[in-house]
């Protein structure tokens, strides 16, 4: 099966992440998100993040640093998560879709249901912030 490169963004704000609901009828759908999408061809994943973030949300990535990458098979899918950390745009983050969405702290992560390749970068966001990024 072919592998599906997606740019996924954690968007931080303070010591918050902004995630948002996939729609039901999506690939993991009803289950939260970082927002991001699949890389088109001849795009990098910086220029990736950069389109999905404005078409999804409104904002302007201003740096985009990487934080993992996580290859999972979800049997009917599988998918590389290039996923990077943005701290810095402009704009103001907001579903352009009318999907819920809200701003969590990294404490509170766990709460919320995600497709199963999340569970890492959440256990690494957890990490990240007991050793002080
Ligand atoms: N955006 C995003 N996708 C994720 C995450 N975790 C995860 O497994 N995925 C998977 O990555 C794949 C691509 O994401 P996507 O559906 O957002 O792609 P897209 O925005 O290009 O959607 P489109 O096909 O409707 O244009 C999906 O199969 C999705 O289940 C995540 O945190 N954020
Ligand atoms: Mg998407």
């Amino acid at each position: 099966m072919k592998v599906v490169d997606v740019a996924v963004g954690v968007i931080k704000q303070g010591n918050r992440i902004y995630i948002s609901k996939r729609a039901d009828d999506l690939h993991q759908g009803g289950k939260w998100e970082f927002p991001g999408g699949k890389r088109e061809p001849n795009e990098s994943i910086d220029q990736a993040l950069s389109r999905e973030l404005q078409e999804e949300i409104g904002i302007q990535v201003k740096s985009q640093t990487e934080l993992t990458l996580i290859e999972h098979d979800y049997g009917d899918k599988k998918v590389r998560l290039h996923v990077r950390l943005v701290d810095e745009f402009s704009g103001e983050a907001q579903q352009q879709e009318g999907q819920q969405a809200k701003w969590v702290a990294i404490a509170d992560l766990n709460q919320y249901q995600f497709p199963a390749a999340n569970v890492a970068i959440i256990e690494l966001l957890q990490r990240l912030v007991v050793t002080k990024i």
